[in-house]
């Protein structure tokens, strides 16, 4: 049975992290029974682990709804769950492209935050018709009247009729669903011309293997019907055509304006581009669809194995994560410090931090993580101009030309009185001002950062100055020149790659010194006197020296308890186990990610 396009609307939902996009998404599964009561658990749209326990959505999901409208009539509800966090803006812009309009999903005691306006931004680009939503109207803090001025005049779309809510207890979730069917568009397309469909996502399932999402433009798709992938130039025979209610439930067919997915004997992710055009083999369409820029890894970081052993271990459960997650990027790479290990590229930070995790968690892995790198552009003297990832591959300072390194415009809002330590934390990481201005009582301050600057800990330091209450988003901007060097650490006179670094000139003075004095703190004295040393180039900026010192656990253990003895032993054996033998110094794990935390309280 086919659905008549205006009996379907297709939207997202848009918010500021935690403003209750999930629980939202939860009511209106629950509310159109998606799912009975029994599998119902929380939060059903985040099914990866790590996502359930962190609260934050990283895969975009697709659910259909039946909801019987106030007109008598039955309609599909198609929702398209998009991640709010920063790294993942690439997936919330092309999940846009798939549905015709979006909630606005505010916090009634929060208000406009960062993320908020950086997702309807998305939405706006998208075209999309918008509803606001006020959420959280239980909570006592709820203000709704300045949150509507708010969203008038920062966003600049009317928000007198904003349907105001509690996800949590449920109120008023029907008239979510009412505005969903009176205000968002219905769909467009024509079911009689070729086969024409959006490559959405896709991901690889245990069961089913590699399953694609896609939207239905023009034509009908179904089982057993021979596709054409434009851009990779495939063919596959479709095995299976179904929706998600979140429940994978097989269709005949799908048609124009339906989001679904499909099964076709695709061995991997990497074999569906993201933002192609799916047509009929036999019958194709004759233009395709614009497409989406691929997206490209921002931060570069080192992953090795403490256990060299390890090393197949890692390269597998990597291969693994690969095949869901086409972003994340890894070659074999050698370190001096660190022996063999991978070079990966990732989104952004978040992005990172959720690989490692998976890598220790789900496969056991214990890792060191080098120092997360942006990718410069070096322009060398003989006119080529190289990517570079390792700072520790920087080419001889003779054959470079310049370095120009990736640029962001950052967005921070922030009640006013921390607005003076966050202009400061981002002058101190060489931040140029473009625009200051108030959101009702909070300041929204605008700024170009260098994105090496942020890479590391920006975000932490802002929450931690602003006690939580100051929010942030970015969007990537171009290359530009800067007076970069090469910070080298030594330990025991030997340079230390893995802790290699590019700083800007003005401060690589202050980080050498800085670092010196950690890893002094850090490296545990041995029988001989470690100095540990900062250079740029061949020139020493900075030293300290950890003294010797011989190291008898059991010289407290007089007497004769042999037990004892042996716990401390065993301790300190396992102790041993986290460092890394460098030259004939144990640098321990933790040293390598601490030593380069900037920490300019
Ligand atoms: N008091 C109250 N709390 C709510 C309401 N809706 C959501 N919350 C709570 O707010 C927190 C965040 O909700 P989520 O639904 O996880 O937020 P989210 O926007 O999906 O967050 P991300 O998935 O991280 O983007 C949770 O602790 C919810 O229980 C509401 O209407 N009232």
């Amino acid at each position: 049975m086919t659905t008549p396009l205006d009996h379907i609307r297709n939207f997202s939902i848009v918010a500021h992290i935690d403003h209750g996009k999930s629980t939202l998404a939860d009511r209106l599964i629950q509310t159109t029974g998606g799912l009975e009561a029994r599998e119902m658990k929380e939060q059903v749209l985040d099914s990866m682990d790590i996502e359930r326990e962190r609260g934050i959505t990283i895969k975009a999901q697709t659910v259909r709804l039946n909801y019987k409208a106030q007109d008598g009539e039955t309609y599909v509800l198609n929702l398209i769950d998009t991640p709010g966090h920063v790294d993942f803006a690439y997936e919330v812009s092309r999940s846009m492209a798939a549905v015709e309009g979006s909630l606005l999903v505010v916090d009634a005691s929060q208000g406009v935050e960062a993320q908020t306006l950086a997702n309807v931004y998305h939405a706006l680009d998208a075209n999309h018709e918008i509803v606001p939503v006020l959420n959280k109207v239980d909570l006592p803090a709820a203000d709704i009247p300045r949150v509507k001025a708010q969203i008038e005049d920062v966003i600049g779309i009317d928000a007198s009729d904003a349907v105001e809510i509690s996800a949590k207890t449920g109120l008023n979730i029907e008239g979510v669903l009412e505005a969903i069917v009176t205000r968002l568009p219905a769909p467009k397309g024509n079911p009689d011309a070729p086969l024409k469909a959006l490559l959405v996502d896709s991901w690889y399932d245990t069961y089913l293997g590699v399953v694609v999402l896609v939207r239905i433009i023009d034509g009908t798709m179904r089982k057993g019907q021979r596709i054409r992938m434009m851009a990779s130039g495939a063919v596959y025979e479709l095995d299976r055509v179904a929706v998600q209610t979140p429940k994978l439930i097989e269709v005949q067919a799908l048609t124009p304006g339906e989001l679904g997915v499909f099964t076709a004997s695709i061995k991997e992710v990497a074999d569906t581009n993201v933002g192609d055009t799916i047509t009929d083999d036999r019958k194709p369409t004759a233009e395709a669809l614009p497409g989406f820029r691929p997206a490209q890894p921002v931060v570069f970081c080192g992953l090795f194995p403490v256990d060299a052993s390890d090393f197949d271990e890692l390269r597998a459960a990597m291969g693994k994560l690969r095949l869901n997650d086409a972003s994340f990027s890894f070659e074999m790479e050698t370190s001096a410090a660190l022996g063999f290990g991978f070079r990966c590229g990732f989104l952004g930070l978040l992005h990172l931090e959720i690989i490692q995790e998976r890598l220790s968690r789900e496969f056991d892995l214990d890792l060191i993580a080098t120092a997360p790198s942006v990718v410069y552009e070096v322009a060398l003297t003989d006119g080529e101009t190289i990517a570079l990832h390792n700072p520790a591959d920087l080419p001889d300072v003779m054959k470079i030309e310049e370095i120009r390194e990736p640029w962001i415009k950052a967005t921070i809002l922030t009640p006013d009185e921390y607005l003076g330590a966050i202009l400061k934390l981002c002058q101190d990481r060489r931040g140029i001002q473009n625009n200051l201005s108030y959101v009702g009582s909070r300041a929204m301050v605008e700024y170009d950062l260098p994105l090496n600057e942020v890479v590391f800990d920006f975000y932490d330091r802002l929450k931690s100055i602003s006690k939580g209450y100051a929010s942030f988003d970015y969007k990537l901007d171009t290359h530009r020149v800067g007076d970069l060097v090469k910070l080298t650490v030594l330990v025991n006179a030997e340079p230390v790659d893995a802790l290699a670094m590019l700083v800007h000139r003005t401060v690589a003075e202050s980080r050498g010194r800085q670092m010196c004095e950690k890893l002094k703190e850090l490296i545990p004295p041995h029988l001989f006197v470690i100095p540990i040393q900062a250079a740029i180039g061949g020139k020493i900026i900075a030293r300290e020296t950890v003294r010797a010192m011989r190291k008898d656990v059991t010289a407290k253990c007089y007497g004769g308890d042999a037990t004892r003895k042996r716990k401390l032993l065993d301790k300190q054996k396992k102790g041993k186990a986290k460092m890394r033998q460098y030259g004939n110094v144990n640098i321990p794990q933790e040293a390598f990610i601490k030593a380069l935390k900037m920490g300019d309280d």
